[in-house]
């Protein structure tokens, strides 16, 4: 295909004009192309990038008064007036009865900085050394239309002071040139045929049959066009998605909790002793603030804690601070939300999940942040036993597309039996993916629950990571553009 034949007719009218004129602004480019003018500038920047032309830009910067400019321009700086008014030393009390004390507040500046005057106990004392200033003669030159520099005589410095002091504002201009290259001219010079192309076929042309008679813009088949980004939901939002569908399917209600929660649910009520490490300062985002215990469990908690309450356990021993049990946190575990809520609801069956965010102090790394999803869930039933727990997660995480799944011994305070759920990764090998395991009667004693819980926490986080291909989570939150684009549409 000839570079010709690549031309649409505008851009043919462009180049014809500029064999003429060599280059032109736009306002030129129009009157001698015959086009409009952004039309002519369409077709300019398309001869850019065929390299015919090019295209060239200068901003022009103007300048005008403002309203307090003007004022001074006619009556003089402030500084100017003050100075004109001083014959002698005089205070700045009497300044300030005669002039505002807000214009004697702008003028001493000035007085100081320019030498006109010194500032002596309150006194202000001309120095008899006063000169027209650059930015007086400046502000002299100003007319009622917006002027350059050169057209105002005036220096960059004594501009920029005249911008700080609000007295002028700038206006850019943008100014394009176009400008025909040699292979434009002699493209030109081969002389162009000027024919209307069609673009689009349309059914009137199809219909009257007028296609026929007309020219074809030919498709370019060896440029590559802009990739186009569709819109979607996020990746990390969609594997959420799926998670919750998958506990819905299965028949669970899906429960949600404060995220800010008394330390009473998020450790006590789980039998978390109250001097566990996980509790330090270093570990859990501690908020000032306190809330009132829940009169119906805290007594049976504390005894549980300090004793091993009613049951056939001796607890942690020591004594039960209520005080720090009333102290707020971030949750540091959806497992909060799970236990209150079957502290609600003690009575079979219950099936809940709870998929959403925690809180650690974790400095920020590829594999930590302090902000995290988890995958929260309980089951409690009659008969409910341990190899239920695993045949659920298993199922779960087969579920999730994840072949091989086993189990590890745990320990979590909460629970006994505990494991921890781990899968099979291509490249990894097993990853460990969160905790699970069977409430003790140390945490659903207290809260007058009487069958078996079982209960887990996955981290979703990791999860996602393993299904995304991420060696970084951070990328999760942080929303970049680049990852997001080619990040895929569907399920992987
Ligand atoms: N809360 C635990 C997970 C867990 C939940 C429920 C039972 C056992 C373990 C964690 O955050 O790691």
């Amino acid at each position: 295909m000839s570079i010709q034949d690549n031309l649409t007719i505008n851009e043919k009218k462009v180049l014809l004009a500029l064999e003429e004129i060599g280059s032109a602004a736009p306002e030129k480019l129009e009157e001698k192309s015959g086009l409009q003018v952004d039309a002519a500038m369409q077709a300019a920047f398309m001869l850019e990038e065929k390299e015919l032309v090019s295209v060239s830009e200068k901003v022009l910067e103007r300048y005008s008064l403002t309203k307090e400019g003007e004022e001074y321009t006619k009556n003089g700086l402030p500084e100017r007036q003050i100075i004109d008014f001083l014959k002698k030393p005089t205070s700045l009390e009497e300044l300030r009865s005669h002039f505002s004390p807000q214009m004697v507040g702008i003028a001493t500046g000035w007085l100081v900085k320019k030498g006109w005057a010194k500032i002596e106990n309150g006194v202000m004392v001309p120095s008899g050394n006063v000169y027209a200033g650059k930015d007086e003669e400046t502000l002299a030159a100003f007319t009622d239309k917006a002027k350059t520099l050169e057209e105002l005589g005036s220096d960059q410095g004594t501009i920029k002071d005249l911008l700080k002091r609000k007295l002028i504002i700038k206006h850019e201009e943008k100014f394009r040139t176009v400008s025909i290259t040699d292979a434009g001219n002699a493209l030109a010079v081969q002389g162009l045929v000027l024919e209307e192309e069609i673009a689009q076929l349309t059914p009137d042309l199809l219909k009257s049959g007028a296609w026929k008679e007309k020219k074809f813009r030919p498709y370019r088949l060896d440029i590559t066009p802009k990739p186009l980004y569709g819109a979607k939901i996020h990746p990390y939002r969609r594997l959420i998605e799926q998670m919750r569908q998958i506990f819905l399917e299965m028949g669970f209600a899906e429960i949600k909790g404060g995220i800010i929660q008394s330390s009473f649910w998020n450790f006590d009520a789980l039998f978390q002793p109250q001097d566990h490490p996980a509790r330090d300062m270093q570990d859990t985002f501690h908020l000032d603030s306190t809330c009132e215990l829940p009169t119906e469990y805290f007594e049976n908690v504390a005894a549980m804690h300090e004793h091993g309450g009613e049951i056939d356990s001796c607890g942690w021993g020591g004594i039960w601070d209520k005080e720090l049990s009333r102290r707020n946190v971030l949750r540091t575990h959806t497992t909060s939300v799970t236990v209150k809520y079957l502290a609600d609801h003690p009575i079979s069956p219950v099936k809940a999940f709870c998929i959403d965010r925690a809180y650690r102090r974790e400095t920020i790394d590829p594999t930590h942040t302090p902000e995290f999803e988890q995958l929260e869930g309980v089951v409690m039933d009659k008969d409910m036993s341990f190899a239920d727990l695993l045949g659920l997660l298993a199922e779960f995480y087969h579920r999730m597309g994840f072949e091989e799944v086993r189990f590890r011994p745990g320990y979590f305070p909460y629970t006994e039996p505990s494991v921890e759920p781990e899968v099979y990764v291509d490249g990894l090998g097993w990853v460990e993916l969160g905790g699970a395991g069977v409430f003790r009667r140390e945490v659903s004693e207290p809260l007058g629950i009487k069958d078996p819980v079982l209960a887990w926490g996955l981290g979703v986080s990791r999860l996602a990571m393993l299904k995304l291909g991420l060696k970084d989570l951070r990328l999760l939150y942080q929303s970049d553009i680049d990852w997001l684009r080619k990040s895929e549409v569907c399920r992987t």
